[in-house]
């Protein structure tokens, strides 16, 4: 695997703007545990066939579980520190819809910084189907969106997306591991191009081109 071998950027550390960062690897195994197994939980819920007995039994106890499970609520906006495989680390946040290591919703998208940029792999089920047999069209965006936001976090500092056009190619398959991966074309000022691929097979199924627009951070 290639990595990128430039000097680290300077990263600003959320502390500094009054948001709590975890460790990922404080991250409790049972927690871990616990996302995976719900993760599991919601799949199998949208797809399920089971009678009604057996469908009431289950949402008391899961209510049950909830109700206990319902206390400490971490802060909105808690981060995540990550080493990457070059050695540097990234914040991202813990619950984030498409990478968060707490949120049993994410699939989750896991990127490693590359010569180029930055690249993962994910393999999606019916929970992000849209058309039949197929990634939902926002759901590839969103992926995308995680990409082009990444690249551009790591290859200057975090920023917002401003724009995101995202040219679906041909469709993007359930049950098949996604190429995830996204590169810097150039910056001006505060906005960062981005474009940002994802291929099944090698072959290219969808392709964004971003403007994100790094945040100001005070000195
Ligand atoms: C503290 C540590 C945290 C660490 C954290 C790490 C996180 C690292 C992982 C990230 C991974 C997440 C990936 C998901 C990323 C999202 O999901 S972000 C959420 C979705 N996006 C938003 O909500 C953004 C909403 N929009 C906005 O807030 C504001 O419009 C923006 C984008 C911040 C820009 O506003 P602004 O800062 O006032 O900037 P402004 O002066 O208007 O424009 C600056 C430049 O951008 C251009 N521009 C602005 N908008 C546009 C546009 N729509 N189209 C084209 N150009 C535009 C302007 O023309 C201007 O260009 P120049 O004059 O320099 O040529």
């Amino acid at each position: 695997m290639t990595v990128n071998t430039q000097p680290a950027p300077q990263r600003p550390d959320p502390r500094a703007f009054g948001l709590p960062v975890v460790e990922q690897a404080d991250i409790p195994a049972e927690l871990r545990d616990l996302v995976a197994r719900v993760h599991t939980l919601i799949d199998v819920v949208a797809n399920t066939g089971a009678d009604t007995d057996t469908l009431a039994e289950a949402a008391a106890t899961i209510e049950d579980v909830t109700a206990r499970l319902d206390v400490a609520r971490r802060q909105i906006g808690t981060m995540v520190r990550r080493e990457l495989d070059d050695g540097t680390a990234e914040h991202g946040t813990i619950t984030n819809i498409v990478a968060g290591d707490t949120n049993p919703a994410a699939p989750p998208l896991f990127l490693q910084p590359t010569a180029e940029g930055v690249r993962g792999e994910v393999t999606l089920g019916t929970l992000y189907q849209g058309p039949p047999g197929l990634v939902h069209g926002g759901w590839i965006a969103a992926l995308l969106d995680q990409a082009v936001g990444t690249a551009s976090s790591l290859a200057t500092s975090p920023g917002l997306t401003a724009k995101l056009e995202v040219d679906y190619r041909r469709p993007t398959p359930l049950f098949n591991p996604l190429e995830i991966t996204a590169e810097v074309r150039r910056t001006e000022r505060r906005k960062v191009f981005v474009t940002g691929r994802i291929r099944v097979n090698g072959e290219i199924t969808a392709e964004a081109n971003a403007i994100m627009v790094r945040v100001e951070i005070p000195a």
